[in-house]
């Protein structure tokens, strides 16, 4: 498989406090990661160094092969943050008009175009028939979509998501996992930060467990692996998995 992101000996330490420590893995093309480990353990801050926003204190990452650091790789990334369903319901934008918007700032695109491809992608997060409603009159879960539709807008080759499932229902949360499932299988790699394991673990083709400063790949979603190796982390004999 081909990687998109490599890294290589990557340490983190904030103020020389020590966070991550000299951890190497790959992201290849149509991977459907997790990230899962305890609070504290270094989720966000791998994801902000991913993604660039943090440096490494030493250590290497490549997308395609070109140090991140030196890389247009911005432009192929699709992020969806964590606080990312939180428009102020007097926002006075329809969900149309946002992904125009954002779609008017990345491609050059005739009007119908632009309208073509708001359409679609809008369609891919089951969110076509909200297209006129205002993004500040709809539910957390329905503007988390928009929100993947605006990172989908860039025809991401990876799709980068922060604890998406926070503060969304149950119906909610399978029509994401749903969305992502057939974006996956549209080609998109995606990576998927969460706390939630047990819902989590159900979903994705691979894991990656941080924790000690290290991370731990299981390239597949073999229960009884991942859990020996959460204990070891957790330090901890509790059950992490609904086998129900
Ligand atoms: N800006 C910062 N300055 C100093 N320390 C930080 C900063 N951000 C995070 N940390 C520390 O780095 C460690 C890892 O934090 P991080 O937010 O990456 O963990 P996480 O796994 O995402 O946690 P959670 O599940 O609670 O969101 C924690 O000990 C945290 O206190």
């Amino acid at each position: 498989m081909k990687s998109i992101f490599q890294v290589r000996n990557l340490s983190f330490s904030y103020d020389g406090v020590s966070v991550i420590d000299n951890i190497s893995f790959d992201i290849e093309k149509g991977d459907y990661f997790a990230l899962i480990g305890p609070n504290g353990s270094g989720k966000t801050t791998l994801l902000k160094l991913l993604l660039g926003i943090l440096t490494p204190t030493s250590g290497k990452i490549m997308y395609l092969g070109e140090d991140i650091k030196f890389s247009k790789y911005k432009n192929k990334i699709g992020y969806v943050s964590q606080k990312a369903n939180s428009f102020n319901e007097s926002f006075p934008a329809t969900v149309e008009e946002i992904i125009l918007f954002t779609l008017k700032s990345i491609h050059n695109l005739s009007s119908k175009q632009l309208i073509e491809k708001t359409h679609e992608v809008l369609n891919k997060v089951n969110m076509i028939e909200y297209k006129d409603r205002l993004i500040g009159n709809l539910s957390g879960g329905q503007q988390q979509r928009v929100f993947i539709a605006k990172a989908l807008s860039k025809d991401p080759s990876i799709l980068f998501l922060d604890e998406p499932t926070v503060g969304v229902d149950y119906r909610s949360e399978e029509e994401f996992y749903n969305i992502m499932q057939n974006l996956n299988k549209e080609g998109v790699t995606i990576f998927i930060v969460s706390h939630d394991i047990g819902s989590v673990i159900n979903k994705v083709n691979k894991v990656a467990c941080i924790g000690n400063k290290k991370i731990h790949i299981h390239k597949s979603t073999q229960f009884v692996d991942i859990e020996n190796n959460l204990r070891s982390i957790y330090g901890e004999n509790i059950d992490f998995f609904n086998r129900n």
